[in-house]
């Protein structure tokens, strides 16, 4: 089975396909007739596919032009089911096996509403209710903890709500172009870009191997980081690990912090790059280890430079490279067994996934 590092290793192969591909992919699939009267889009998504989702989303509001919210498949299912027809629905699961989101999907089928499902399997049962299937334009990936399916299905988003804000009339030909060719020019760093990952990782992996407790912070499109990062280091490494809102660490979270945390800000060197630099003086106060991942450029020598310059909006596509390499770096330092299921009676007990 490929590794989490190598399925990081294909991400560049993966995204140029997609890119490639994106007209088959979702032209056909949104249309006036269909986006006629959306005023708004919801999601619904679990664990690195809700992350993904949060990473995506500023992009997407710009794009589209459009309030986007993201639901809890679970709550909508069992509480909240009062469907709009000015709504689009998308309800992403890459592995298709998802218990929550099929369970809601079958109940929008159940009632006649329409509900899109993105996924890459076009085998699951995920597929098999779904009346209105988006793909996600790559291999079903072997790994359970996905890497490459998270960022992906971030590109997808991109390039769905590109779609949907062109014929809403809310993205020019010109602003897509544009954005397309900030893409291709990210594709073309990662091979640059988890050199640098993977550096920086080995320069500080004595400091990283003993955390007891990973806190890592983000903002903007690096919020949807940071919960991944919560999501991978929980599930891959088996340490306590948390994913905030710089703002939201800020009213409360940081209360609890802990001397020997480790805190990691994932900055885009964006609009709130300022509030990074306060919280960052605050806590080298009380914390022994605080680092940040950069966009491009840092301000204090352990950081990472990722070398990249380009719009905040876009750097889910690569700030998660790092996150999900020190993720495997350190579940292997731990001796896991990524291919072997920590619970295995888990998924028979609660039939959490199908
Ligand atoms: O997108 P899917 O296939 O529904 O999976 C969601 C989540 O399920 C897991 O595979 C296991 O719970 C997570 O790693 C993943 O984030």
């Amino acid at each position: 089975m490929k590794s989490i590092k190598d399925y990081v290793s294909l991400e560049q192969e993966f995204y140029s396909n997609v890119l490639k591909n994106k007209d088959e992919l979702y032209d056909s699939q949104f249309n006036e007739e269909i986006l006629k009267g959306i005023s708004n889009i919801v999601i619904f998504a679990t664990g690195s596919s809700s992350n993904a989702a949060y990473s995506a989303l500023p992009f997407m509001s710009k794009t589209t032009g459009l309030p986007i919210y993201i639901e809890e498949p679970s709550i909508a299912a069992n509480y909240l089911l009062n469907f709009n027809d000015d709504t689009l629905y998308l309800a992403i699961t890459q592995g298709g096996h998802s218990y929550s989101i099929i369970n809601l999907v079958e109940k929008f089928e159940k009632n006649g509403k329409k509900i899109f499902t993105l996924t890459s399997d076009d085998s699951s049962p995920a597929y098999e209710v779904s009346d209105n299937v988006l793909s996600m334009g790559m291999p079903i990936e072997e790994m359970p903890y996905v890497s490459a399916g998270y960022s992906v299905t971030i590109l997808d988003l991109f390039l769905i709500s590109m779609r949907i804000g062109n014929i809403l009339g809310n993205l020019s030909d010109r602003e897509e172009s544009d954005f397309l060719a900030d893409i291709s020019g990210i594709i073309n760093k990662i091979p640059d870009i988890i050199d640098r990952s993977n550096k920086w990782i080995e320069d500080n992996i004595n400091i990283f191997q003993d955390a007891k407790r990973l806190v890592w912070i983000g903002y903007g499109s690096t919020y949807g980081v940071s919960r991944e990062g919560e999501t991978k280091i929980t599930e891959t490494v088996g340490i306590s690990s948390w994913g905030k809102e710089l703002e939201e660490y800020m009213h409360g979270p940081y209360l609890g912090l802990h001397e020997d945390d480790l805190i990691i800000f994932i900055d885009p060197n964006g609009t709130l790059e300022d509030r990074v630099d306060r919280l960052h003086e605050f806590l080298e106060l009380h914390v022994d280890n605080v680092y940040v991942i950069n966009s491009v450029n840092k301000k204090h020598e352990k950081d990472l430079d990722l070398n990249v310059t380009c719009n905040e909006l876009l750097a889910s596509l690569y700030m998660t490279i790092p996150v999900h390499l020190l993720s495997f770096e350190l579940s292997q330092r731990k001796g896991n067994d990524l291919e072997k299921s920590a619970y295995p009676e888990f998924d028979k007990i609660t039939k959490s996934k199908i």
